[in-house]
């Protein structure tokens, strides 16, 4: 089945707040802090995005720190013409490893790919920044349309890959349980 997104009306809530289940994504920011949800569908899976918009400004930094902590998945966006915006993403990226949880899904988007003229940051340096990090790159335009659908789809692939991966080391025996709560049947059901 074909990947398809689509959006929903600008909402006003509270980051964490909405009836969504599972797979819920914050991605950043606004100038007032509102927030546009996009409905993902991968497969038979449907995947509400909620998206906030920082705007990357100093004045919103404490406000910031919060969001990063309920996000499930971060898009960090320099502009290819704009060298400062670039410079900025190392900053970025160690503000996001300080408040941000270990598992959210990051990516870097270097955006105004339509602007080939312009362009003062190399496809290539871009590439080698997200490398480094461990995080995903692409190029989009917000202008044109090219790849912003697929940065979302691809953040809610990884999203919906990590809800179902189990976890790596659990965090407690079974026996542990069993021993605390000899009445009460285990996670999921089971018993
Ligand atoms: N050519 C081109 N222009 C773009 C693109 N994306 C944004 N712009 C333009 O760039 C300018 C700034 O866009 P914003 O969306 O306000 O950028 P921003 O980084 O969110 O700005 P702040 O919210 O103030 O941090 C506007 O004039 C946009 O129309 C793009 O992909 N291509």
């Amino acid at each position: 089945m074909e990947p398809e997104t689509r959006d929903e009306p600008e909402a006003r809530d509270e980051p964490g707040a909405g009836d969504e289940q599972g797979c819920t994504v914050y991605g950043l920011y606004d100038q007032d802090l509102t927030h546009k949800n996009k409905v993902v569908t991968v497969g038979e899976v449907k995947v509400k995005l909620q998206i906030w918009d920082t705007a990357g400004q100093e004045r919103f930094r404490s406000v910031t720190h919060a969001y990063y902590r309920d996000a499930h998945a971060l898009l960090l966006l320099y502009d290819i013409t704009n060298k400062s915006s670039f410079d900025n993403i190392r900053a970025w990226l160690t503000e996001i490893h300080e408040y941000a949880q270990s598992d959210a899904v990051i990516m870097l988007l270097g955006n105004k790919a339509d602007m080939s003229s312009g362009r003062v940051i190399k496809w290539e340096d871009g590439e080698r920044l997200a490398r480094e990090y461990g995080v995903i790159f692409m190029e989009t335009s917000a202008k044109t349309g090219v790849n912003v659908d697929l940065a979302f789809m691809t953040a809610a692939k990884e999203l919906i890959g990590r809800c179902l991966e189990l976890p790596k080391e659990p965090k407690f025996q079974i026996n542990d349980i069993i021993e605390q709560n000899p009445q009460k049947p285990g996670c999921c059901g089971f018993t």
